[in-house]
């Protein structure tokens, strides 16, 4: 049993290298204590989901990551850095994009100007014809304000708009929530091919059967926590975990 661990020890070692590192991450809003000690690694070029159960901490671990919940303990690596007590825009600026479940797209701009607004941040960005290879629709829309986009498109929107930055590690908070079938289709084949291009993304998910087909590995979030860790290739063998924790 202790040789079979030590294997295991050893092929988690030989993983790829983790681009984003987080351990025992505590986070607050005033009084109440959201996130109890959250651990998970996001290997470089892997696909990542955290699911769990409404209020189980998903959006809260994104926005601690991006420095938006200011009562937050922890660690958070990011590379060879220390994200913990960095400001927003600091945090940003060193290369992570987020997708805010909202979307934040400006009504008054159209698609084109939304595209532009975000700073560049590192070489290597997409330009705005890579963006529109990726997003046929935004290319034809690309004169419209942004309240006249159905959700599928001010979603696709949001998405391009972080990939001109040059962020390597996108976080996506529900990018298919209250889409279509379709439209849902279209943003799993942009994850596709954004894998393909070698970004490394976070995403939370509700949408279970999504996130099993596009992801590399997932956490299971509750209470808080990293309650359960799952491998793509772990998901016929620990489905009754999942299901457990997700209700599904
Ligand atoms: N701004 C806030 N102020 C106070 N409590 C908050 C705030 N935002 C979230 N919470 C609480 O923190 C807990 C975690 O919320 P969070 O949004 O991170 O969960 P989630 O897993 O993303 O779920 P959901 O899918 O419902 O957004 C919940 O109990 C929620 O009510």
């Amino acid at each position: 049993m202790l040789e079979g661990a030590t294997d295991m020890a050893e092929e988690t070692r030989q993983d790829r290298t983790s681009l984003l590192e987080v351990s025992g991450l505590h986070a607050y809003y005033g009084e109440s204590h959201v996130l109890h000690g959250s651990s998970f690694v996001v290997p470089e070029g892997e696909v990542v989901t955290l699911l769990g159960r409404n209020g189980a901490g998903k959006t809260t671990t994104l926005r601690s990551i991006m420095g938006m919940v200011r009562d937050r303990r922890g660690s958070i690596r990011f590379g060879d850095r220390e994200l913990i007590n960095l400001t927003s825009n600091r945090i940003a600026s060193l290369g992570i994009g987020y997708c805010p479940e909202e979307r934040g797209i400006f009504a008054s701009l159209d698609v084109e100007e939304n595209l532009m607004l975000p700073p560049t941040v590192a070489a290597g960005g997409m330009s705005l014809d890579e963006i529109y290879a990726l997003f046929p629709n935004l290319k034809e829309r690309r004169r419209s304000s942004g309240t006249k986009l159905s959700g599928g498109e001010q979603q696709m929107l949001a998405i391009g708009r972080i990939l001109r930055t040059g962020a390597r590690l996108l976080l996506l908070d529900e990018p298919t929530e209250g889409l279509a079938p379709v439209i849902v289709q279209q943003i799993h084949d942009v994850i596709s091919q954004l894998k393909e291009k070698d970004f490394t993304i976070l995403l939370v998910e509700q949408n279970y059967h999504f996130a099993a087909t596009v992801a590399d590995r997932h956490f299971i979030m509750e209470n808080g926590r990293v309650a359960e860790e799952v491998r793509k290739n772990e998901l016929e063998e620990k489905q009754d975990i999942i299901d457990t924790y997700l209700g599904v």
